[in-house]
C-alpha cells in the first residue's frame, strides 16, 4: 500500500508506472459484520451507536470483473446511508448483498459475512477490467454511487429506473470507506482539479441527489423565482439544495435547528431562514396526532419571509415529523419532492390540501448517470461548492457516523482513507484561490 501511495504522491508517476505496481492481497476497510446484525435489538434508534458496529478490518482484495475498476481511495465521506447500515435500520444491508449475490456468478463476490460501506470516494484508478477504455490507471477520479446492470429496457431512458438499480457501498459491497474500492467504471467521473481529495469526496452522493430532486425535470424542475422550502438546509442534502436554489435564481426558505446553522445559511446567501428550534414548532401533539394549528403557524412565518407567498417546492427528507406541514404550506399546484424519511417512513398528511389544491408529491432517489455527471460538472466549474466541515481518519469513521446520527455535524463529514493529511491533491491552485472562501465556508464550525 505504501508503494501505491508513494506513486500517487510522486509528481512523475505515469499511468504505466501505476499499472505496473503490484496490488496488495488485502487492505483496510470499514465494515459491519453479519453476525452482529442483532446487536442493537430492542434499543431506541437514537441509542444505537455506530462506534460499536463499525469495524476497521483487513479484507482481501476482490477479483476485478469486466467493466469494473479498482480505485485507491484517498478520501471518502460519511453519508446517512452509512448510519442506516451501521444501526441495521430499516433493514440489515446483508439482505441486499444476498439478493445481489443470487443474480450471477460475478455478483456472488458481494455476498460476504462483512459489508464494506461507503458511497463516496476521491482517488486514483489502479486497474481497470476487460472492456474499459475510458479510464486508465493513474486517472484522478471521483465515483458516484449508482450501480446498474442496464439489461432491462426499463432503465434505458433514466438509469435510476433500472430494476437492478443499487447504491454502491449500501446495496453492494466494496464501498468507499476503505483504502481500495471496487466500482463499475461507469461510476467514475473526473476529480475536480481545484479541490483536495477530501473536498472532492464530500459532495458526490448528496449533491447528485439534491440536483435530481430539486433541479432535474425528473424531480421538481425548479425555475427562477420559485420559493423553495429546504428542510435541514445546512445538512448534507440541504447544503447543496440551498446552493442550487441560490445559483438557479430561486428563493430558498431554509429551515435549521440552531443559530449557528442559520448563520451558515445566511453566509451562503439565503435571506429567509427559520430556526425550527427557536420558534418551537410542534407538528405532533403526541405520537399519533398532528396539530394543524402548528402547520398554519409555520405557514404564516413562511408568508412573513416571502412577502405573502407560499411554497412552490418543498425539499423533503425528514419524513414523518414534517411531511404533514410540508404538504400544507405548499402553494396551489406546487410540488413536494421527497427522497427520505429520517424521522419515520409512515407519513400522514391531510389529503384534502393535496387534491383540492392540485399539489404533487414526487419521489426521488439518488440521480441517474447523466444527472450525477452534471452535478459533478457544477462542482468542477466552481458553481457549487463542497460543504465539508470536519475530517476524520478512517479508523475514526465510527465517531464520524455517530456525529451524523446525533445531528451534531454541519454539512458533510469527510474521512481520510489513504491521504496522509488534509489539503493534498489540489491541481488547479488559481481556480481554488477564486473560490477559497466558499470552499472553506463549513470548515471547523
Ligand atoms: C443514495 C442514498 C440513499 C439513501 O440514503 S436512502 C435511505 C436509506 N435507504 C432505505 O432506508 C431503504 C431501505 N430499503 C428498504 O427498506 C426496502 O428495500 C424497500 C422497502 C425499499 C423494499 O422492500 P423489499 O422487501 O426489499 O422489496 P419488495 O419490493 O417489497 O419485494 C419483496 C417481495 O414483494 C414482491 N412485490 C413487490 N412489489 C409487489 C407488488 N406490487 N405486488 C406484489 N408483490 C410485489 C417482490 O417481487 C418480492 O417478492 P419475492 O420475495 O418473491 O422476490
Ligand atoms: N434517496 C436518496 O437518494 C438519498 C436519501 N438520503 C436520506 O436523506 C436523509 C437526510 O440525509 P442528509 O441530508 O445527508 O443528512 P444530514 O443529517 O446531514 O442532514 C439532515 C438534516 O435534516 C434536519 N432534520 C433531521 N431530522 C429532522 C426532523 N425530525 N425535523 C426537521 N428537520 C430534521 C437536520 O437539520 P436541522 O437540525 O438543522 O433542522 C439535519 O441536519 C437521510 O435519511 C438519508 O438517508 C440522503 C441522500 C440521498
Amino acid at each position: 500500500m505504501k508503494d501505491i501511495l508513494d506513486a500517487i504522491q510522486s509528481a512523475d508517476a505515469t499511468s504505466a508506472d501505476i499499472a505496473a505496481l503490484p496490488l496488495p492481497e488485502s487492505y483496510r476497510a470499514m465494515t459491519v459484520h453479519k453476525d452482529e446484525t442483532e446487536m442493537f435489538a430492542g434499543m431506541p434508534t437514537r441509542d444505537k451507536d455506530p462506534r460499536k458496529s463499525l469495524h476497521l478490518d483487513d479484507v482481501p482484495l476482490p477479483e476485478l470483473g469486466p467493466g469494473e475498476a479498482l480505485v485507491a481511495v484517498m478520501a471518502s465521506s460519511v453519508n446517512y446511508n452509512s448510519v442506516w447500515t451501521s444501526i441495521f435500520e430499516p433493514l440489515s444491508t446483508f439482505g441486499f448483498l444476498e439478493r445481489y449475490g443470487r443474480t450471477n456468478e460475478l455478483a456472488k463476490r458481494h455476498d460476504l459475512p462483512y459489508h464494506i460501506i461507503g458511497s463516496d470516494l476521491a482517488g486514483v484508478v489502479l486497474r481497470t477490467g476487460p472492456g474499459v477504455n475510458a479510464w486508465q490507471p493513474g486517472d484522478e477520479v471521483v465515483a458516484h454511487c449508482l450501480s446498474v446492470e442496464l439489461e432491462s429496457s426499463d432503465g434505458h431512458n433514466d438509469t435510476m429506473l433500472d430494476p437492478e438499480q443499487r447504491i454502491w457501498g449500501f446495496e453492494t459491497n466494496f464501498g468507499g470507506l476503505a483504502e481500495i474500492a471496487l466500482v463499475k467504471s461507469n461510476q467514475l467521473m473526473p476529480k475536480p482539479d481545484h479541490l483536495s481529495w477530501e473536498e472532492a469526496a464530500a459532495p458526490g452522493l448528496v449533491n447528485s441527489t439534491a440536483y435530481r430532486q430539486l433541479v432535474s425535470r425528473n424531480g421538481a424542475g425548479m425555475k427562477q423565482g420559485d420559493n423553495v422550502l429546504i428542510w435541514g438546509a445546512s445538512g448534507g442534502l440541504g447544503s447543496y439544495a440551498t446552493q442550487f436554489a441560490l445559483a438557479g435564481g430561486a428563493n430558498p426558505i431554509c429551515v435549521v435547528s440552531s443559530p449557528e446553522k442559520a448563520d451558515i445559511c445566511r453566509s451562503m446567501g439565503a435571506e429567509a431562514v427559520i430556526d425550527r428550534n427557536a420558534e418551537g414548532y410542534k407538528f405532533w401533539k403526541d405520537e399519533r396526532t398532528q396539530d394543524p394549528k402548528e402547520w398554519k403557524r409555520f405557514g404564516k412565518r413562511i408568508r412573513e419571509l416571502t412577502g405573502g407567498e407560499d411554497i412552490d417546492i418543498v425539499f423533503e427528507h425528514p419524513g414523518r415529523e414534517t411531511f404533514g406541514a410540508s404538504v400544507y404550506v405548499t402553494r396551489k399546484g406546487g410540488t413536494i419532492t421527497t427522497c427520505a424519511s429520517t424521522s419515520g417512513y409512515m407519513h400522514e398528511y391531510d389529503n384534502r390540501y393535496l387534491w383540492m389544491s392540485l399539489k404533487r408529491i414526487i419521489g426521488s432517489h439518488f440521480a441517474n448517470y447523466r444527472e450525477a455527471w452534471e452535478a459533478n460538472r457544477l462542482i468542477a466549474k466552481g458553481k457549487i461548492h463542497p460543504t465539508l466541515s470536519k475530517v476524520y481518519s478512517l479508523e475514526d469513521t465510527g465517531q464520524a457516523a455517530h456525529d451524523v446520527h446525533r445531528n451534531v455535524h454541519q454539512g458533510k463529514v469527510g474521512v481520510l482513507c489513504l491521504a496522509p493529511e488534509e489539503g493534498l491533491g489540489v491541481r488547479d491552485h488559481e481556480m481554488r484561490a477564486k473560490h477559497l472562501d466558499a470552499i472553506n465556508r463549513f470548515r471547523n464550525i
